[in-house]
C-alpha cells in the first residue's frame, strides 16, 4: 500500500509517457488499485485464460490486456475528501433538438421492427459530446468521490486512448468454482427513496427479458452444474438512477471463462433479445459506433489468497490459506472517451414494443449525468 498522493503521481507519470495502465476502485471499497504497464508493447487476451485486467469493446473485436506479468501493481487507500455532489444537482443544459430527433427516429424504427416479430427487444445508444477544463485523473477523482457503489475506472491505453467511468454492473464475478451475475435493466430518475420506488410493466418485462435471458445463455453454453439461483428483482439505486436488478449465481462446471464471457456478453441489458438480431440492428442502425462502451472490463484470473476453516480433524490450524484465481468483470456504461478536452459520452437505453421515444430520449439524457456531473470542477 503506498499513499494516495504517490499513487496518482504514478498514474499522472505513464500518461506523460503514453504507457497503458488502469487504475479502479470496486464498489463499496476504499482501496484504489493500478496496473502501470512497464512497456510499450500492445497486449490482446488470447482466451481469456492469462491473469491481467481486460478491456473489450461491444463487438468482441478487440480484448486489449494489460498482463499482470507486465505490470507494476500499486494499491492506496482513498478516502472521500469532500461531500458528495449528487448527480441530480447537474443543471439541465437546453435540449438539442436536432440529436432528440435523430434518437426519437432511431427508437421508432425499432419498435417497427418490435411489432413485425424481428426481435423483442433492443438496448439502443448514442453518443455526446462535452466540453471539460479538467484533466483526466480529476474527472477519476471526482467519480470516486461521488459514486461509492459504482466500479469507478480510468483506462488509458495507446490503443484505445482514455476511457473513464463509473459503472453499476457486474457482468460476472468469479471466485474459485463460483460464478455471480446480473440482470439490471429498467430506468427512472431517482426521486423517490429505493423502498417506494414503482415501475410500469413495461420496465419489469424489460428486466425480465434479461434474466430470462441470462439464465437461458448460461444453460445453452453448460456454464453451470447444478441449480441456477436467482433472488427476487429489486430496485437498487445507481447515482441519479434507479434500476431493476436480480443477482444470479451458481457452480461453474469448469474454469473456461471464455465460454463463461461468451455466454453472457452482450447481455440484453445492453444489446436486446434475441442477441443476434440485435446486434445486428444495432450495428446497422447506431448513428456511432459503441467501440468500448457496453463491452467490458476487470480483472482475469488474478491469484488470491483464501482463508478457509480448518477442518475438525485439524485443530492447531485454525485456518489455512489457499490460492485460488478470481476475475471480477463489469459492463462498460455510464462512461466517456476523452478526446483532446471533450469527453465523448455513451448511453443508451432498452427498447421494447411498449416504448415512448419521447421517454426513451429523456433516459439517455438522465443517464448521461452520471458522467456530465463530474466533468466540472468540484469544492
Ligand atoms: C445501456 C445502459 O444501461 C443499461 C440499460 C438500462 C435500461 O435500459 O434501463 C439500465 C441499466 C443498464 O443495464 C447505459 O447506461 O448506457
Amino acid at each position: 500500500m503506498i499513499q494516495a498522493m504517490a499513487f496518482f503521481n504514478a498514474l499522472e507519470d505513464h500518461i506523460t509517457k503514453n504507457l497503458a495502465f488502469v487504475a479502479y476502485r470496486k464498489p463499496d471499497e476504499n482501496i484504489v488499485k493500478s496496473f502501470l504497464q512497464n512497456d510499450t508493447q500492445s497486449y490482446t487476451t488470447k482466451d481469456f485464460a492469462e491473469s491481467g485486467f481486460v478491456f473489450s469493446d461491444f463487438c468482441g473485436n478487440k480484448n486489449l490486456l494489460i498482463p499482470e506479468d507486465q505490470s507494476e501493481v500499486i494499491n492506496a487507500e482513498y478516502e472521500k475528501e469532500n461531500s458528495l455532489n449528487e448527480a441530480s444537482e447537474y443543471i439541465p443544459e437546453i435540449t438539442n433538438h436536432a440529436e432528440q430527433k435523430k434518437h426519437e427516429t432511431l427508437v421508432e424504427k425499432a419498435i417497427t421492427e418490435i411489432k413485425s416479430g424481428t426481435f423483442k427487444k433492443v438496448v439502443l445508444a448514442r453518443k455526446e459530446s462535452a466540453e471539460t477544463q479538467l484533466a483526466a485523473l480529476s474527472i477519476f477523482k471526482n467519480l470516486l468521490q461521488n459514486y461509492p457503489k459504482a466500479f469507478c475506472y480510468i483506462w488509458s491505453h495507446p490503443e484505445s486512448g482514455i476511457w473513464i467511468g463509473a459503472t453499476p454492473e457486474t457482468l460476472v464475478k468469479v471466485e474459485r468454482n463460483r460464478f455471480k451475475t446480473m440482470a439490471l435493466a429498467g430506468t427512472q430518475a431517482y426521486k423517490t427513496e429505493v423502498e417506494e420506488a414503482a415501475w410500469t410493466p413495461k420496465e419489469v418485462e424489460e428486466q425480465k427479458i434479461v434474466s430470462d435471458e441470462i439464465v437461458q445463455k448460461l444453460k445453452d453454453f453448460k456454464v453451470a452444474i447444478g441449480a441456477i439461483k436467482l433472488t427476487e428483482p429489486y430496485t437498487v439505486k445507481a447515482g441519479n438512477l434507479l434500476h431493476i436488478r436480480t443477482d444470479i449465481s451458481g457452480i461453474l462446471e469448469n474454469d473456461n471463462l471464455s465460454n463463461l464471457l461468451e455466454s453472457l456478453h452482450p447481455t440484453p441489458a445492453v444489446c436486446g433479445f434475441p442477441r443476434e438480431a440485435a446486434k445486428q440492428f444495432i450495428l446497422e442502425n447506431e448513428l456511432s459506433n459503441r467501440e468500448f462502451y457496453s463491452g467490458f472490463l476487470g480483472e482475469i484470473n488474478l491469484k488470491q489468497e483464501v482463508k478457509r476453516n480448518s477442518n475438525r480433524r485439524n485443530q492447531e490450524n485454525q485456518a489455512y490459506a489457499s490460492i485460488s484465481k478470481q476475475s471480477q468483470i463489469f459492463v462498460n456504461l455510464r462512461c466517456m472517451k476523452l478526446v483532446e478536452g471533450k469527453a465523448e459520452i455513451f448511453i443508451g437505453g432498452g427498447i421494447t414494443a411498449d416504448s415512448n421515444p419521447t421517454a426513451e430520449w429523456e433516459e439517455t439524457v438522465n443517464k448521461s449525468y452520471t458522467i456530465k456531473s463530474v466533468l466540472v470542477h468540484q469544492e
